[in-house]
């Protein structure tokens, strides 16, 4: 259909109208412009693979609509502003619909609703000062299916094609199960409907199955909508039943008695006419949880933002809610364009994905060495904000998306979850993009004099396994007075990144001889904060061992075993003459945890420090914290397990935990076969139940377990 050279210009020439670049007379923009939104189109209705965020194609149909209203004579019937952009494939038979499905007009915040609400007014001669009521439900996004019930039974079901003409795909509707095969229309004088609705894939499907997909080897589906409107469109019924497709139904598109005379309006409003559809058992949006009837355009907003607010934690993609003119006869006298409904508007929550290109791949180096690349991207908007730097990961990621420099790049930003890179858009390329070359060495540090960079068995990151240029020692300076380590107060990333920019600090060691003075020489410190600084650094001092050494940056060497370590020795230079072996003797150490201790204290530049860091006044001794805290081995609990319930009436939960850990007890939270012992206080509940079950725990009452311990 479209060539790749051609589809790259389209995409660079839509950036360009986007960026406000294009300088021609009206009359060269119109077909430019129609031409462009033709192309996507296309990229979204047919190819199911869009290259422009809808944001943007939103904003080149607004250029449009606007030059269109400044010269109404150079309007063409078959203009993208005059008629719905068409999924018609050829593959199926056309049918045409009963009445047109059109799309929808759009806004993206409180004001253009305002501005919608007016227009509503002025269309049907109304007063600015009266309200109208509106419904509003989440824009589903995934296929529009049409469905046609006639005497009670479905005869019909078609995508919406080019909103006159439609694709016919009974057969699949018929295995969606939320979609009836007989619904008792009858009963409310409807003899003939259609009725409109949108087939999407729960979110959590949609994962299963494309975690079966990967599993068995299979291409993954892109996205929920994809999956969804692909499924419509398959050639046999048992694969679209296979997709767990559902059919959310929004309204009736046309509906009469026995003798043709329309009889959806007798409904009243569109809410009534939806309950309607719910009590017949179509799958409608929920009355007080997916839609509201909202007595003014300003409510219809709050319920906007409070769905933009909680579409992650939905288990449908949803790409904004749709807000329409609850009468159904004030519907009807506001009328159409060949586009739209003027009684509706979508309400667009911000795009989650954008287009951009890949500038350049800079490269961080973490505390441990772990090269981390960055992405540098033009910048672009996404999800509400501007973007110019995204995480690759490590350079598999990079490989299995086979990204270039040069490339334009779909990007996600979904919820709470960092951007991230989807794909290269590979039609789009030239043949100028270059490959990213992996670095060899510390990317920080290209000298001869650097490293070969490492990368260990089974693991995705490459490392830097001796950096001599300091990029780490700043990532482990930060980590070491940090609070999951030496825990230095008032001294955050901030002032070391300072003081390393200063040269005042190049390794740990430096944080304990910093020049005081010229700190409080600095601008925004003086003699207090350098003071309180400097306290803070001495208190550190005094730290238990365990935090010094997992401060060190060892890798795979977290708090846990930093403890059990720091119990184990006399002086942290004792571990110099550790053999793997001696670690592998402490339990709950394991083997790469031994290899990596081992090798750190093998390094006699590591030893140097250590060294210079007690002359500092380090503490490098264990401590009254480091010690495990005493065992008891006498007592009339030793090594039973014991658990409190219910309330106890002379001593608190606490000082009882105490009592009972002192007379050689542990104390576990959960009763199970391994329970020897229930304390039971006051009111107890299930716990008492269960352990009488077991039949094998001993019960004490509050006055039994203080006779044991001693009063
Ligand atoms: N990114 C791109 O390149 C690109 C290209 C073309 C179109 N688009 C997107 O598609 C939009 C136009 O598409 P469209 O014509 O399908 O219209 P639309 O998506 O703006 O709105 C109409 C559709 O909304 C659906 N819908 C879901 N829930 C609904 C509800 N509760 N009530 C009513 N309708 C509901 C219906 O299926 C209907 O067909 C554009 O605004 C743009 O966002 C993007
Ligand atoms: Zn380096």
């Amino acid at each position: 259909m479209y060539g790749n050279e051609e589809q790259r210009q389209l995409y660079a020439r839509s950036k360009e109208y986007l960026e406000g670049d294009v300088n021609l007379p009206a009359a060269d923009r119109l077909p430019e412009l129609r031409s462009l939104l033709r192309y996507h189109e296309w990229r979204y209705y047919v190819a199911n693979d869009p290259v422009l965020s809808d944001f943007e194609y939103d904003s080149l149909f607004k250029l449009l609509e606007a030059l269109e209203a400044d010269h109404p004579g150079l309007i063409t019937p078959d203009s993208p502003t005059q008629r719905v952009g068409s999924d018609l494939s050829g593959d199926f038979t056309s049918v045409p619909h009963l009445t047109p499905m059109l799309s929808l007009g759009n806004s993206y915040n409180a004001e253009d609703l305002a501005e919608f609400d007016r227009q509503v007014k002025r269309m049907l001669n109304m007063d600015e000062a009266v309200e109208i009521a509106y419904a509003v439900e989440p824009k589903f996004d995934g296929g529009t299916i049409a469905l046609v019930y006639e005497n009670d039974r479905l005869v019909r079901a078609a995508t919406r094609g080019n909103g006159v003409l439609g694709e016919e795909i009974t057969h699949n509707a018929r295995v969606i199960k939320s979609i009836p095969l007989t619904a008792r229309f009858i009963q409310h004088g409807l003899h003939r409907v259609e009725l409109r609705g949108e087939v999407i894939i729960r979110k959590d499907r949609f994962q299963q199955m494309n975690a079966a997909r990967a599993e068995a080897g299979l291409t993954l589906f892109a996205n929920p909508r994809n999956t969804a409107t692909g499924g419509l469109r398959m050639k046999s019924p048992t694969e679209v039943a296979e997709r767990n497709l559902e059919a959310f139904i929004y309204s009736f598109g046309y509906g009469t008695d026995a003798e043709g005379n329309d009889s959806v309006q007798a409904l009243g409003t569109h809410t009534q006419a939806l309950d309607v559809l719910a009590k017949l058992g179509f799958k409608v949006p929920a009355m007080g949880y997916e839609r509201s009837q909202a007595e003014n355009i300003a409510a219809a907003a709050d319920f906007c933002e409070l769905w933009e607010g909680q579409r992650e934690t939905y288990p449908y993609e949803i790409d904004g809610m749709v807000i329409k003119v609850d009468n159904l006869a004030l519907q009807e006298r506001a009328g159409y364009t060949s586009h739209h409904p003027r009684w509706a508007i979508a309400y667009k929550f911000a795009a989650r994905q954008a287009t951009t290109t890949l500038l350049n791949v800079e490269y961080q180096v973490g505390k441990i060495g772990t090269i981390t690349p960055v992405a540098k991207t033009e910048p672009v908007a996404l999800a509400g904000v501007m973007i110019s730097s995204i995480s690759l990961h490590n350079e598999d990621f990079i490989r299995e998306k086979d990204l270039r420099l040069g490339d334009k790049v779909l990007l996600e930003r979904a919820g709470d979850v960092i951007p991230y890179i989807v794909k290269p858009l590979e039609e789009l390329r030239d043949g100028s993009e270059q490959p990213i070359e992996w670095p060899v060495t510390c990317p920080i540090n290209q000298t001869d004099e650097a490293a070969p960079l490492v990368r260990a068995e089974g693991e995705a990151a490459w490392r830097c396994p001796v950096c001599v240029c300091g990029a780490q020692n700043l990532q482990r300076i930060v980590f070491h007075v940090s609070k999951a380590a030496m825990d230095i107060d008032g001294m955050g990333r901030r002032y070391v990144e300072q003081f390393y920019e200063l040269g005042w600090l190049k390794t740990i060691v430096d944080v304990y001889r910093l020049p005081y003075p010229e700190i409080a020489a600095l601008e925004g410190f003086g003699d207090r904060s350098a003071d309180n600084l400097r306290r803070s650094v001495d208190t550190a001092k005094q730290n238990p061992l365990w935090r010094l050494l997992h401060g060190l940056s060892i890798h795979h060497l977290g708090k846990k075993a930093s403890q059990l370590i720091a119990q184990n020795v006399d002086h942290v230079l004792d571990l110099a003459d550790w053999s793997e072996d001696q670690f592998l003797h402490i339990k709950d150490i394991g083997p790469t945890v031994a290899t990596n201790v081992a090798a750190y204290f093998a390094n006699p530049i590591h030893l140097e420090q250590l060294r210079e860091l007690e002359a500092l006044g380090v503490n490098v001794r264990p401590t009254e914290e480091d010690r495990p805290a005493a065992t008891v081995t006498e007592g009339p609990f030793v090594e039973k397990s014991m658990l409190f319930t219910g309330s106890l009436q002379q001593l608190s939960r606490k000082e009882a935990q105490e009592r009972a850990l002192a007379a050689g007890a542990r104390i576990v939270s959960a009763v199970s076969g391994k329970l020897d012992i229930l304390v039971v206080g006051e009111k107890p509940g299930s716990k008492l139940k269960k352990a009488q079950a077991l039949g094998t725990v001993r019960i004490l009452t509050e006055e039994e377990f203080l006779a044991l311990v001693g009063g």
